[in-house]
């Protein structure tokens, strides 16, 4: 049992409520604690659009605690190919996703814990929040050495972050999320957040790197289940009357209806790459062929993901300024993901039945532009 201590309920939907408000109001208390069983990081961003959404958060403030599979979480305003390697992703099948709040980017896998702390925008308080969970973290190793800072870092003796906050601010209701590194994959979290691309120019937020720690390798006490039991038991004692955790389930759509909509939406390329502020690509590149280097120079626009404008330099007397002009015309359009550019250069490839070395160079030219997406 993951809360031993307090109790752990799943939510019964009372079955004649239309009002979707409705459906967690026979949970009367002043707040509500609810546990994802899911590690999906799109199923748990979607349950926080639709508590944001749907719930009313006037009358009850919502702690929704949750933990992923391992995944890279971009702020809203992010540009992907700047924060982090998305071939070693691919490699190794981390997701990408981006959330609805600003801020930088962070590494989750089961060993970081999520916190979402729902109010109404007038009980919005990220520091609060961040005093409860150093509460709970000192209730399980009172001399634990752990801060807030001004920019809602916490932080282990006085240099290490543990934890990463962001919010999203509506009209009426606001959320505060923050991470808590227990025992993340502390080797893989530096790779995957080191971008290899270069030539990359974005007026994106850019993400504020810092030295990291897991809670366990301050305490081997701080384990993920008995850190997020402790905070669950602060919240309670904060604002409920009765200790209580109440496991959900993202994909049920009688408790969350019209989630899955929400989910489906978080998963769209041009919702995680699309929504990229517009950017430009200045890159050169040689290739090597048939013993001469040959240099290469790129300039591309992207906007909304996609390849906006596209100019390559390349010496005539290797490819002719035809054949470049006709790989240019076919990138146009296409979103900056190397499965698109594959598949356009090889429709390509096509319409020049018998030129193998144009298709040599070509395909030497795509592999160059697939290396930098
Ligand atoms: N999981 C995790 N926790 C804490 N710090 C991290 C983590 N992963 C990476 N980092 C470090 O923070 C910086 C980025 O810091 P930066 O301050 O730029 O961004 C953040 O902190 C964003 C926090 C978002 C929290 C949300 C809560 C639920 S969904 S994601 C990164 O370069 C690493 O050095």
């Amino acid at each position: 049992m993951l809360f031993s201590p307090i109790s752990v309920k799943r939510i019964c939907v009372p079955v004649l409520c239309h009002r979707t408000t409705l459906r967690f109001g026979s949970l009367a208390r002043e707040a509500l604690i609810l546990q994802s069983s899911s590690s999906n990081v799109y199923e748990n961003l979607a349950v926080e659009d639709w508590i944001h959404d749907h719930m009313d958060l006037e009358q009850k403030k919502v702690l929704f605690l949750w933990r992923n599979s391992p995944a890279v979480v971009i702020g809203r305003h992010q540009n992907p190919w700047k924060e982090c390697n998305l071939h070693l992703m691919r490699e190794k099948g981390i997701g990408l996703a981006r959330r609805r709040s600003g801020g930088g980017t962070v590494f989750h896998d089961l060993g970081n814990i999520n916190l979402t702390f729902f109010t109404s925008k007038r009980k919005y308080d990220r520091m609060e929040n961040l005093q409860l969970v150093i509460r709970a973290l000192k209730s399980l190793q009172p001399s634990l050495d752990v801060h807030a800072t001004k920019r809602y870092d916490l932080l282990l003796d006085g240099k290490y972050k543990i934890s990463g906050t962001a919010a999203k601010l509506g009209r009426t209701v606001a959320y505060h999320h923050c991470t808590l590194l227990c025992s993340a994959d502390s080797s893989l979290l530096p790779l995957v957040l080191q971008s290899p691309y270069d030539g990359i120019l974005s007026n994106a937020t850019p993400s504020v790197p810092s030295l990291v720690k897991n809670l366990c390798q301050a305490h081997s006490s701080l384990t993920w289940d008995a850190v997020m039991d402790a905070v669950a038991k602060e919240y309670s004692f904060l604002y409920r009357d009765k200790p209580g955790v109440h496991v959900v389930d993202p994909s049920d759509e009688t408790l969350f209806p019209g989630i899955a909509k929400k989910k489906k939406e978080l998963c769209t390329w041009d919702w995680i790459y699309g929504k990229t502020p517009k950017f430009d690509v200045q890159k050169s590149f040689q290739i090597l062929h048939k013993d001469i280097v040959v240099d290469v120079s790129l300039t591309m626009s992207i906007k909304n993901g996609y390849i906006e404008s596209c100019s390559m330099a390349v010496p005539s007397h290797w490819l002719s300024e035809r054949q470049c002009r006709e790989l240019q015309d076919a990138l146009l359009g296409s979103r900056f993901c190397p499965s698109e550019i594959v598949f356009l250069v090889t429709t390509l490839l096509r319409t020049y039945p018998d030129h193998d070395e144009v298709h040599t160079k070509w395909n030497m030219i795509c592999e160059k532009l697939v290396s930098i997406m």
